[in-house]
């Protein structure tokens, strides 16, 4: 089953389009990667997918429905991790939880149980009544990453997930996204971690300047672009080439 699907999506942050005529799917169960260089419009694509942008031409269907169709149920449907931890100064770890709680009407027990699970996997539990000030970087981050998966949606979007992390925590956060998977959530996460994404990843999008440059298994990118034995490594490079041959 289709979860989310982009079709023709044109949009920016101007009338001048930053994204391209995008197209693609993510189905259940599904982990994609958007892979792409700097500036080649992943979080302007995220941002248009959570409905903070609106597409100029195209169209996105999160379960069935558009943004505009049925609010409710689009929102619903995701939690979205991003890239900067945006957290609320005067509430600590466990107010967090709650208000995320709330505001997805999740009742007291699922919270509960939820949290304390969560808490333990990202080694979290004696911080609590911590407030956000005395957070490390990481910790912040792994805030976010715990409301994202308190919420239990059917679909996980997560902007560059990896670089303020911990071993440790990359390894919890892999391990909460496989567990996600295999009850049928679908997961777009974009990432520089190309060793990570190529091991994780079901499907890789290749992004360049806006525009799908290749989609597919690792299999379907390396006939793409005719490199039998490449990494993701390798093809990426090669993109970086055709951008600088152009
Ligand atoms: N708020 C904004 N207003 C106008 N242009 C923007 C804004 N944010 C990003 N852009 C432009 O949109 C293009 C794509 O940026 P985007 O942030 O989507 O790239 P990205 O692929 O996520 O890059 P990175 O890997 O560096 O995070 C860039 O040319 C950038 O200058």
């Amino acid at each position: 089953m289709t979860v989310l699907q982009l079709t023709d999506v044109t949009g920016g942050y101007t009338r001048k389009p930053v994204i391209k005529e995008l197209s693609f799917t993510i189905g259940e169960g599904e982990l994609v990667g958007l892979i792409g260089l700097n500036g080649a419009g992943k979080s302007t694509t995220i941002k248009h997918i959570i409905g903070t942008l609106m597409p100029q031409k195209g169209e996105i269907r999160l379960n069935g429905v558009t943004l505009n169709e049925d609010l409710d149920k689009y929102r619903s449907s995701f939690s979205y991790i991003p890239e900067t931890p945006v957290l609320y100064d005067e509430l600590t770890l466990k107010e967090h939880l709650e208000l995320t709680a709330m505001a997805y009407g999740i009742d007291e027990h699922t919270l509960a149980s939820r949290s304390q699970s969560l808490l333990k996997e990202f080694r979290m539990e004696k911080r609590l009544n911590w407030f956000p000030s005395h957070f490390s970087k990481g910790m912040r981050q792994k805030v976010m990453i715990m409301c994202a998966f308190l919420v239990n949606p059917q679909l996980y979007i997560i902007d560059e997930p990896f670089v303020g992390l911990d071993p440790l925590g990359i390894q919890s956060l892999l391990d909460q996204m496989d567990e996600k998977k295999r009850d049928g959530a679908s997961i777009l996460m974009s990432t520089h971690i190309l060793s990570t994404a190529e091991k994780h990843c079901d499907r890789i999008i290749l992004l360049h300047e806006g525009q799908v440059r290749a989609q597919g298994t690792m299999n379907d990118l390396r006939r793409a672009f005719q490199m039998p034995n490449a990494t993701l490594d390798d093809l990426y490079i090669a993109m970086t080439k055709e951008q600088d041959n152009e």
